[in-house]
């Protein structure tokens, strides 16, 4: 089977040196894939290129077995891999309904998808973004995304300034609608045994190296695996694990 979304032996970086190296990493269709790791590896990088806003130093990137290479963003987006935009950057004066009548790189957005998986907005419809919780606002950011309708979803960090209760509310969506929608999910996220918990397989970088990869119930159940390949950076695994005891 054609992987939808596929590094094939990609390097990046932004000057002469690359900050990603040789990378190879496959999203099937109906699977979520974590990719995990330390501060400045190189996990957005790796997303950006994907997005066509960083051409690849060597490698290709390929969507749905075609190359990436030479298209723009709006052309990437439209052809059905999308990346989730910040939720900071939701339109503070406009309410979450007319945030759905925008078309987003030029695509109409499905309303009525987003409000499936979050009833919440629904309710919310006439209220302002800016007056929208932190969790609400990360639901409006996640809803636009979905209502695009991706076949392939990449997430940085929906995590990013919420509390881990929210978190644990937000990534199961990302799950089912992988299941739903036969659709491959990209996740960056620090939470790690909570994103380990709702993908298929995850993958870390090292300072952009990929140094491990494996079904998710593997690392979680293996964590020296993982806590040795953050080199240091045990924290993260730490802080979360005495988060959820
Ligand atoms: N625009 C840029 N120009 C130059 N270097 C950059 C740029 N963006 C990121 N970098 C560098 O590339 C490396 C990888 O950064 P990246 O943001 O991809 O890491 P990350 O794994 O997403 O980290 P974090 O978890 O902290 O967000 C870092 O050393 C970073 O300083």
């Amino acid at each position: 089977m054609t992987p939808l979304l596929e590094f094939d032996h990609v390097t990046l970086g932004y000057s002469s040196s690359p900050v990603v190296r040789d990378l190879s990493l496959a999203v099937e269709a109906g699977e979520v894939v974590a990719l995990l790791g330390p501060n400045g590896a190189g996990k957005t990088t790796t997303l950006r290129a994907a997005s066509g806003l960083l051409t690849p130093m060597a490698g290709t990137i390929r969507f749905d077995g075609a190359d990436l290479a030479g298209r723009n963003p709006v052309q990437v987006a439209r052809a059905g891999l999308v990346q989730m935009t910040d939720a900071r950057s939701v339109f503070r004066g406009l309410t979450v309904e007319e945030h759905f009548r925008l078309r987003h790189r030029r695509q109409t957005l499905d309303r009525d998808l987003a409000y499936d998986y979050f009833p919440a907005l629904r309710k919310l419809a006439k209220r302002r973004a800016g007056l929208l919780s932190g969790g609400e606002q990360q639901m409006l950011g996640l809803g636009r995304a979905l209502a695009r309708r991706p076949r392939v979803l990449m997430v940085d960090e929906l995590s990013l300034g919420l509390a881990p209760v929210i978190v644990q509310r937000l990534l199961p969506i990302l799950r089912r609608f992988a299941d739903d929608a036969d659709a491959g999910v990209l996740l960056i996220e620090q939470h790690v045994q909570m994103a380990l918990s709702i993908a298929d397989r995850g993958s870390v970088l090292v300072h952009g190296d990929l140094v491990v990869e494996g079904p998710a119930e593997q690392l979680l159940r293996d964590r020296h695996l993982l806590t040795a390949s953050y080199l240091g950076s045990n924290e993260n695994l730490d802080h979360e694990q005495a988060q959820s005891t």
